[in-house]
């Protein structure tokens, strides 16, 4: 059965700059099930951002409506519905990979037993079991970048929101870590919304892609992926493969008719 998570209907996000007002998102309606791996791709500036912002309640819109979970996005953030993974691993330098793993939990008031139980357990689901003692800038990009998802998932909130989280690293690490999360999201069956810049990267993670096109920012087609589940790196080169990779190639182009 499909439980809607997140419901958006006809959100506007508008800034008011300097320059005059910059039309971020307009009319994007879009409904996100339980379940889902849902994958953000268009051109720069055509609002990916901004609407995962918008759905963490770090924007708030200027026209329409949006829950998660039933509720506010404001609500829901209080009630830690989902972690936040950002481009850059954003982790502090002078803490552990535990203690970087830790600080979140010790705000929101977990016990040490607790938060020591967390961070063994998500440190394990990102394959750094053992790295919790080391400092950031002893791990490589690809390990830094886990433990930064671990830290979104430290909290086990059911949403998880990543904003081109493995868009700085080499094409090897990517794969690799592409892997991961997908194993990652069958195990634990969270709800994932994905902004990325790259075709493959959507096409091999989603099960639906969202092709999104700027001036204003919206929703231009909404692709359903009918690739199974269980994914190996190899999936990538059969025809189904292929014909979703342009089906989404075609989605991007026809975005771009009007300029
Ligand atoms: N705080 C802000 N104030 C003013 N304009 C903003 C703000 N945040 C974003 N914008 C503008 O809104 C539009 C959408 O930006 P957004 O970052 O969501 O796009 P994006 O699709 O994520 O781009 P990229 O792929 O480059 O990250 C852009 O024109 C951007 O300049």
């Amino acid at each position: 059965m499909t439980v809607p998570v997140i419901e958006a209907r006809n959100i506007d996000l508008t800034f008011q700059t300097a320059d005059g007002p910059v039309h971020a998102l307009k009319g994007v309606d879009l409904t996100i099930d339980r379940g889902d791996f849902v994958s953000f791709i268009g051109p720069s500036g055509c609002g990916k951002t901004t609407f995962l912002r918008t759905i963490a309640a770090l924007e708030v819109p200027t026209g329409g409506s949006l829950t998660v979970n039933g509720m506010t996005a404001d609500a829901a953030r209080r009630a830690r519905a989902y972690g936040y993974v950002f481009q850059a691993p954003g982790l502090y330098p002078w803490r552990t990979i535990s203690r970087n793993i830790s600080l979140p939990l010790e705000i929101m008031g977990f016990s040490r037993s607790d938060r020591r139980d967390r961070i063994d357990q998500v440190l394990d689901l990102v394959d750094l079991a053992g790295f919790g003692g080391k400092y950031p800038w002893q791990l490589s990009g690809g390990m830094q970048q886990r433990a930064s998802i671990a830290r979104a998932l430290a909290f086990d909130a059911d949403i998880l929101l990543m904003d081109e989280p493995f868009g700085a690293l080499d094409e090897i690490v990517r794969d690799k870590l592409n892997e991961a999360l997908l194993e990652l999201w069958r195990k634990t069956g969270k709800t994932i919304g994905f902004v990325t810049h790259s075709i493959p990267e959507a096409v091999y993670l989603s099960t639906r892609i969202v092709v999104m096109s700027p001036r204003p920012g919206r929703i231009t087609k909404i692709i359903d992926s009918p690739l199974p589940r269980e994914r190996p790196l190899e999936i990538r080169d059969t025809p189904e493969f292929i014909a979703l990779a342009h089906e989404v190639r075609e989605g991007l182009r026809e975005g771009h008719g009007h300029d």
